[in-house]
């Protein structure tokens, strides 16, 4: 029923589980006997982050952080405001970052800064797509990679359009009559 709404797919569930797998082996390797916390930045990537963590086979916590860029409907502004932080304490703790999607950077840069402040040991990004050509934070790079995506909105496997499509087991792109 969704998706009749989709003009493309872009990535496809097999190719999303190659990454996920690809990217938990690597985890499992880097964070082995490091006390880690795994923090999820809701609400996109709550789909990957219960999929990446069942891939790593260490011992982990995870905690989830909600926050919301003020701007338009489909890119953020900079401004980060923190809808439900952590309840985690991070002092001395190596921090990855998982996220569904780097677009300019300003969330994950705000979110860098104020894990470091807290004291963590390390702090690294993980997110399953990149959206390099859009980034105007340049000094942010993402230390863990799925999968590199053009410069198109994308919805599909917790990524939403008005906060609907994040169900879709793909990623894909809307037909243009959608955003009418
Ligand atoms: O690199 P940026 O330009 O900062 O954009 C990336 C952010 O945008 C999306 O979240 P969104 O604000 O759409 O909220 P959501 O996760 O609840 O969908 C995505 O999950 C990232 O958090
Ligand atoms: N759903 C969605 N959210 C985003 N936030 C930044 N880029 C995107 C995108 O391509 N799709």
């Amino acid at each position: 029923m969704l998706d009749k709404d989709i003009e493309r797919v872009l990535v496809s569930p097999e190719e999303i589980h190659a990454a996920v797998v690809r990217l938990g082996a690597q985890l499992t390797q880097d964070y082995r006997g490091k006390e880690v916390v795994v923090v999820g930045i809701l609400r996109g990537a709550a789909v990957f982050m219960a999929d990446i963590v069942r891939e790593m086979d260490i011992y982990l916590d995870i905690d989830f952080m909600d926050v919301s860029s003020y701007g338009e409907e489909t890119e953020s502004s900079g401004e980060v405001k923190i809808i439900k932080d952590l309840d985690t304490r991070l002092e001395g703790r190596h921090v990855l970052v998982v996220e569904d999607i780097i677009d300019t950077g300003r969330t994950l840069n705000y979110l860098v800064e104020l894990f470091k402040y807290r004291k963590a040991a390390s702090v690294k990004v993980c997110t399953l797509l990149d959206k390099p050509e859009r980034r105007i934070v340049k000094n942010l790079i993402p230390d863990y990679v799925g999968l590199e995506v053009p410069n198109e909105f994308v919805v599909g496997y917790g990524l939403d359009f008005k906060q609907k499509y994040r169900n879709l087991p793909y990623i894909g792109v809307l037909k243009p009559e959608v955003y009418q």
